[in-house]
């Protein structure tokens, strides 16, 4: 068993540790005493993205999410294939945005996105930043996740598309629906940064396991010992939701 994991665009898009949700991938299957290796891959590069288990976009600022849309149209076809064929995509934030129809900036630069998800995205004047807690059902089960957010971007969701998660605290995807993200089968897009994997361990591990079934193998990962996530969650969820 070998799991391939691409990160993509990491030199363009990586803000507030997003890069984190990669290592954690990895290291929890490595944990598990299964292969995991990871490829950059940026403006330039031609690989066959379906070839990969699960591919990583992280966020970025307004300049560089210009650069990375223009690369990603040449890529759509092949993304769609991936998609096709099970592989898990997450996407935060600026790469998130990116995998929509197109996000319109604040300065009212319009960038195309490629149309993977049926969202659309437009800058406000006010950015939506601070620390979040949200619900996600995961597997059937009710699962709290904790997030950092920091957008001007305010995402509307089309037909074909459902949240990930409701929000609890925090603005999410316009601060106007309490919706945080979209999930249309195996695509993941969130606003929350953190890194999220990191502080989210059951959503890693849920992501791993969706992989592995693209391969056929329904693999039981073995329990991690993540009290220090717990903890940490714990007391996010305490301060900001329970103390308001
Ligand atoms: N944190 C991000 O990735 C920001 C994305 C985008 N530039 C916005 O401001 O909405």
């Amino acid at each position: 068993m070998h799991l391939k994991i691409a990160h993509l665009y990491p030199d363009l898009l990586d803000l507030y540790s997003d890069r984190g949700n990669v290592i954690i991938l990895q290291k929890r299957v490595e944990w598990r005493g299964l292969r995991a290796t990871v490829d950059e891959i940026t403006v330039g590069h031609e690989p066959d993205l379906s070839e990969y288990d699960i591919l990583v976009l992280g966020g970025g600022m307004d300049r560089e999410q210009g650069i990375v849309a223009e690369d990603l149209q040449k890529r759509r076809e092949n993304l769609q294939q991936a998609v096709e064929k099970g592989t898990v995509i997450l996407a935060i934030c600026g790469g998130y945005q990116l995998l929509g129809n197109y996000f319109e900036t604040a300065g009212g630069q319009r960038i195309p996105g490629i149309g993977l998800l049926d969202i659309e995205t437009v800058g406000a004047k006010v950015r939506m930043v601070g620390n979040v807690v949200a619900e996600m059902e995961i597997e059937g089960v009710k699962t709290n996740i904790i997030g950092y957010e920091n957008h001007s971007g305010k995402t509307y969701l089309g037909k074909n598309v459902q949240p990930m998660m409701k929000v609890i605290k925090g603005y999410g995807n316009s601060g106007e629906d309490k919706f945080e993200g979209v999930r249309q089968g195996s695509v993941f897009g969130t606003y929350l940064h953190g890194p999220l994997l990191a502080k989210n361990p059951t959503l890693a591990d849920y992501l791993i396991t969706l992989a592995l079934r693209r391969k056929d193998l329904s693999v039981r990962l073995d329990q991690l010992e993540d009290g220090l996530e717990a903890r940490t969650q714990q007391k996010l969820y305490k301060r900001l939701v329970e103390s308001r």
